[in-house]
């Protein structure tokens, strides 16, 4: 198995170095890293690791600014991503960290590591058959605490 890990230069903190931190606490797995500019050139980053780099899964990590310019530029970001797994078959979890979910730099560091942990340890689950299955519907959340199941 193969982990590709695309990350930005946009981004305000080293959100790739956790999310190869944290693969590497969970498994021996191959990890490859493509920094891009910014996330609207992550969807070719990921496309790339599984074409060239042949990887099996991809996290694509990046930080929209706070302005409505960047929210546009997430959402585009995102569309390329959705296509990328389509026309690959396979998946790319999303990280994104939005600049304003955080009240200042230090909830924002806090945030990006946390949600970046915690979502490369979705990765690892999803390359395991069947282990997700058992969190299904437990309102699992990345970053801020979990929503929880409504269902008490
Ligand atoms: C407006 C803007 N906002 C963001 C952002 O909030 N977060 C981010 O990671 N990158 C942003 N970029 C840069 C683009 O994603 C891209 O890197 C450039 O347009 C070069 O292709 C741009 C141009």
């Amino acid at each position: 198995m193969k982990i590709g890990i695309a990350d930005t230069t946009f981004a305000r903190v080293n959100m790739g170095r956790f999310a190869i931190d944290e693969l590497k606490k969970h498994s021996s797995v191959t990890i490859e890293r493509y920094t891009v500019p910014g996330v609207k050139d992550l969807p070719v980053a990921c496309k790339k690791l599984f074409e060239e780099y042949r990887c099996d899964i991809c996290m694509a990590l990046g930080m929209p600014g706070g302005k409505e310019k960047d929210r546009m530029c997430a959402h585009e970001a995102s569309t390329g991503l959705i296509a990328c797994q389509l026309m690959t078959n396979r998946h790319i979890i999303e990280v994104f960290v939005h600049e304003d979910e955080a009240a200042d730099d230090a909830e924002l560091a806090w945030l990006a590591e946390q949600r970046t942990r915690e979502h490369a340890v979705n990765v690892i689950k999803l390359m395991r058959p069947g282990t997700l299955e058992r969190e299904a519907g437990t309102g699992q959340r990345q970053g801020f605490s979990d929503a929880g199941s409504a269902r008490q």
